[in-house]
């Protein structure tokens, strides 16, 4: 049985008075789905909302991270700085990364490789951009952004992956994929798992799409058979928007 997640990523949002208070917010919600529930504050706030967390089932992950273990690397983070405050899974490969600080496939790899050695789980993030969908090419560039970062991997790896399909085009613009553009995509992804690595492998790991998911929309795409949750941006950052959309399966 697949994982169902649900991960907020606050993305540059919330100072340390915004954090406590929606990390206040947070623990006053109630969870009625079996969903995994995950936020990914900035790194300035990791350490304080692992804290505050501790009691809950809520897991902070990072939103980035170095492929170093430490060095000459002004303005990052490894993983290992991660673990020591608490934090053991991490997405990588967000669009926001890949356009604004020119994050290629290659280097995705080394940060993928980097994370599973320190044991860490890993949300990695793909999508095609508008353009892409409108020539018809968005299957061929899921499958390279997929290729090109995971498929060196073993097998058992897999096993720390988490991937989120993200296209580009609706993130943060109020357009989502229909659930059933979500849907086809998130089988063809399963697909190209099950070519590289078998069925068993390709039905273990959870597919979560990203996109402008809201409250009102959560529930259709959630129920589509290859969905296997969210990573949610914008709705992420209001605590009861956050839980309608968890308690949506
Ligand atoms: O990481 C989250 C995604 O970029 C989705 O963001 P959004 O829900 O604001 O569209």
């Amino acid at each position: 049985m697949r994982k169902q997640i649900v991960a907020g990523n606050w993305k540059m949002n919330n100072d340390l008075v915004h954090t406590e208070s929606l990390l206040s917010d947070l623990k006053k919600q109630t969870q009625t789905s079996n969903a995994e529930v995950m936020v990914a504050p900035t790194f300035t706030n990791l350490y304080h909302a692992f804290e505050a967390l501790r009691t809950t089932n809520v897991v902070v992950v990072a939103q980035n991270m170095h492929f170093a273990e430490n060095g000459a690397y002004t303005g990052e983070i490894s993983a290992s700085m991660l673990k020591s405050v608490g934090v053991e899974t991490v997405i990588l490969g967000h669009s926001e990364r890949r356009e604004y600080f020119n994050e290629t496939d290659e280097l995705l790899a080394k940060k993928v490789d980097a994370a599973l050695t320190n044991d860490m789980r890993v949300i990695f993030c793909f999508g095609e951009e508008l353009t892409d969908r409108k020539s018809r090419n968005e299957e061929t560039i899921v499958k390279n952004q997929i290729k090109n970062a995971l498929f060196h991997l073993n097998a058992v790896a897999f096993k720390n992956i988490v991937l989120a399909y993200e296209p580009v085009w609706a993130i943060g613009t109020g357009e989502t994929a229909s659930p059933e553009q979500a849907q086809d995509m998130h089988a063809f992804i399963r697909k190209t798992l099950a070519n590289k690595y078998g069925n068993e492998v390709a039905d273990s790991v959870s597919i979560l799409y990203g996109g402008s998911v809201k409250p009102a929309n959560a529930q259709e795409i959630f129920s589509k058979p290859d969905v296997d949750g969210g990573l949610i941006g914008g709705a992420s950052l209001n605590a009861e928007d956050f839980y309608a959309i968890v308690n949506a399966f």
